[in-house]
């Protein structure tokens, strides 16, 4: 037997079986009427077998276990189901864009207006520019299949994005004002609170309005999902970066090709370009403090680096030493429009550090060449493999919408996708563990020390993400 809720039930076997459900409209609505899908008459898509997800399917989030193990927590699997909640002609759907770029926001908006027309017949769908904010201050945009036929092979969003501006109330007027009954919310960990929000409110207000988030960021920041789109895209251009930094630091006598990588709190794009580069010497992340002075420090490695091979390169996340700049600059904090945290440069300031302490050394001349590529890595159109995943995300959240569910994230789990609620997705955010493997597997690879003192060493847990990222 399935348990609704975090607090779960023995089957059986006396496992436990723990389903964290995402919410119905008829939760609320409990006369809402149902459907039957329109995909059974579809020409593509009747022919398949069992094309409909069972109602009970279910995603597990740890696939490793034990044979004594509980069964522990699950998520409702992604996909079509048998009945629907909405008519096709009664849909008004929207879309809107937030937070910071990333490679496939438009395939996910090509998808999701090409999807509901497609699969679903329909016809309503409008775009909210700006972000948040568009909801009460701009114009919709009418989206159709022909208008985004080829947006899918564009950097950045049709849409236009935005940090701040989030309004609750005045986005819910705007939603109930218009009449659309389906919000397609694209972004971040920080978006994906916004969209809790604005469910939360239709929720109080009783609106038969379906509420899907899609989550995007190119720092793979967002918790239990394997994996968020445009993360390989951008792993992909990071690379391009760290080859112009080896060919340069090859190339010239005692260089040291630095290269900065975005990644405000999590290190998953340095590590992830660095593992597969092999031509880095050391990866710098905020997850795992480092230092520069003395044995077994930054400064240390370089010159031994230098004086064994006579060239490095180094690749350190935007978020990594934030401390040691602040010790040594007494900078204030500042934040974004939307309350983020905003971080010094730490590629300048590590730039200078390593020069005036070879200056000061006497003993090698170095030259150091900084690669900052910034936006380059998230600017540009998705790979051939995000496409595919952007294409999946938008038909999992249409599925999921036209069936009724709402205050979900959806994203996939261990390869399955699945509906999140927003709950999980936004208590907290994923950073690389660096007591797991997959460290473990860059510190072999690039031969550096790992800095670390025993305080960080135990007590952190895995971070659960999927067998592709942790191994
Ligand atoms: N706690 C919150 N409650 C409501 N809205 C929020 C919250 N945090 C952020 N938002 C809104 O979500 C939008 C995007 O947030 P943010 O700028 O943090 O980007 P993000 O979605 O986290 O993406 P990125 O990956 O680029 O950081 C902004 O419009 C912001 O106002
Ligand atoms: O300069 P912006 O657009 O605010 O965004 C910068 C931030 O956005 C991210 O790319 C996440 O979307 C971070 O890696 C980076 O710190
Ligand atoms: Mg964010």
């Amino acid at each position: 037997m399935a348990c609704n809720g975090v607090n779960g039930d023995s089957i059986g076997n006396g496992f436990h079986y723990v389903l964290e459900d995402v919410p119905h409209l008829t939760d609320y609505l409990p006369d809402l009427p149902g459907y039957p899908n329109p995909l059974q008459d579809n020409p593509a898509y009747s022919a398949v077998k069992q094309y409909f997800v069972n109602v009970d399917d279910a995603v597990a989030q740890n696939v490793v276990v034990q044979n004594n193990s509980p069964r522990g927590t699950h998520f409702r699997r992604a996909g079509p189901r048998q009945k629907v909640f909405f008519e096709s002609d009664e849909v008004h759907a929207c879309i809107v864009t937030c937070g910071g770029l990333c490679p496939g926001l438009n395939t996910v908006i090509r998808e999701i207006v090409c999807g509901l027309y497609h699969m679903y017949g329909v016809r309503t769908v409008v775009g909210i520019e700006g972000g948040y904010k568009g909801f009460y201050a701009r114009n919709t945009i009418p989206l159709t299949p022909k208008m985004v036929n080829n947006i899918h092979k564009r950097g950045g969003t049709i849409l236009g994005t935005s940090r701040g501006g989030h309004n609750t109330t005045k986005i819910v007027d705007s939603i109930q004002h218009r009449g659309i009954n389906q919000v397609y919310i694209l972004g971040g960990d920080g978006t994906q609170k916004g969209a809790a929000a604005i469910f939360e409110e239709i929720k109080r207000r009783g609106l038969k309005v379906a509420v899907a988030g899609i989550p995007k960021t190119i720092d793979n920041d967002i918790p239990v999902i394997d994996k968020s789109f445009g993360f390989d895209t951008a792993v992909e251009e990071a690379q391009r970066a760290i080859s112009a930094a080896h060919v340069e630091s090859e190339s010239n006598d005692n260089c040291i090709g630095l290269v900065k990588l975005m990644g405000r709190n999590s290190g998953f794009i340095a590590m992830y370009a660095t593992l597969a580069s092999r031509d880095v010497d050391c990866c710098l992340i905020p997850e795992s403090p480092f230092y520069l002075e003395g044995e077994g420090g930054l400064f240390e490695y370089i010159e031994h680096c230098i004086e064994e091979q006579g060239h490095m390169v180094i690749v350190i996340a935007e978020g990594a030493g934030q401390e040691l700049i602040l010790k040594s600059m007494h900078k204030l904090d500042e934040q974004d429009a939307s309350g983020n945290k905003l971080h010094q440069d730490v590629g300048l300031w590590i730039s200078q550090q390593i020069k005036d302490y070879f200056k000061k050394k006497k003993k090698i001349t170095i030259n150091l060449k900084y690669i900052d590529p910034t936006y380059m890595i998230r600017a540009v159109p998705s790979i051939a493999s995000d496409n595919i995943f952007c294409t999946l995300l938008a038909h999992s959240a249409i599925h999921g919408a036209m069936a009724g569910y709402t205050g979900f994230t959806v994203g996939p789990v261990n390869g399955r996708h699945a509906y999140i609620p927003f709950n999980r997705i936004i208590e907290r955010q994923n950073k690389v563990v660096i007591t797991d493997r997959m460290w473990a597997r860059l510190l072999s690879s690039t031969n550096q020390p790992s800095f670390l003192h025993p305080k960080h060493m135990g007590g952190e847990e895995e971070n659960g993400k999927n067998p592709q990222l942790n191994g």
